[in-house]
């Protein structure tokens, strides 16, 4: 079953997501890497011309792909959470797991211009948090702790993934 990750953009998914898979010998996805490669298109572009709808349609639809890779680690964009649809996807295949990184080390770290729901803006960061942590941290199966060291949150991961062996 698909181990998923979820947080913050900026939060350590696609990074901890590799480093998780490397560690369990299970294939990586990257929701957002699958969008961009399937579309042919940049995220930024996509939310240019199809709007926000239109990229979380397409999102929704890289999840349901993903869901079907057995035993795969899958970093999800920071919005899966804002449809009821990818919960139920997530929550009937896999194990959700909450990267929990601290908005203030996101802040400063982050490139807002990459990102279109920041607008430029890395303050935009607290807004995003304020507005989704219920989300996150209430509906995921299991809270992974950031906040330091990301080779500590990396053990945490690999010995959560093991208490709940995947099905093959
Ligand atoms: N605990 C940590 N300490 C220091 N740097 C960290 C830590 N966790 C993540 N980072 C760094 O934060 C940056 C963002 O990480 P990453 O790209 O994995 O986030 P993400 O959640 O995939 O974000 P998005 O998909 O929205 O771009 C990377 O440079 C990563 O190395
Ligand atoms: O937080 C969000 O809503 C997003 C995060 C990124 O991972 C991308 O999926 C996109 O930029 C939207
Ligand atoms: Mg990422």
């Amino acid at each position: 079953m698909p181990i998923y990750l979820t947080g913050m953009p900026g939060s350590g998914k696609t990074v901890l997501g590799r480093a998780l898979a490397d560690r369990l010998g299970r294939v990586f996805i990257d929701l957002d890497e699958e969008i961009e490669k399937t579309s042919g298109r940049s995220i930024p572009k996509i939310f240019e011309e199809d709007g926000e709808d239109g990229f979380r349609a397409l999102e929704t639809e890289a999840l349901r792909g993903a869901s079907e890779r057995t035993g795969a680690v899958v970093s999800t964009g920071g919005g899966i959470v804002l449809r009821e649809e990818n919960w139920r996807i997530m929550d009937d295949t896999g194990l959700v797991l909450f990267i929990d990184r601290p908005p203030e080390r996101i802040a400063k770290d982050v490139n807002p211009g990459h990102r279109p729901l920041l607008q430029g803006d890395r303050n935009k960061i607290f807004d995003l948090y304020r507005a989704r942590e219920t989300l996150y941290r209430g509906r995921c199966h299991i809270v992974i702790p950031n906040a330091g060291d990301a080779q500590v949150a990396l053990e945490t991961l690999v010995s959560v993934a093991l208490e709940h062996p995947m099905r093959l």
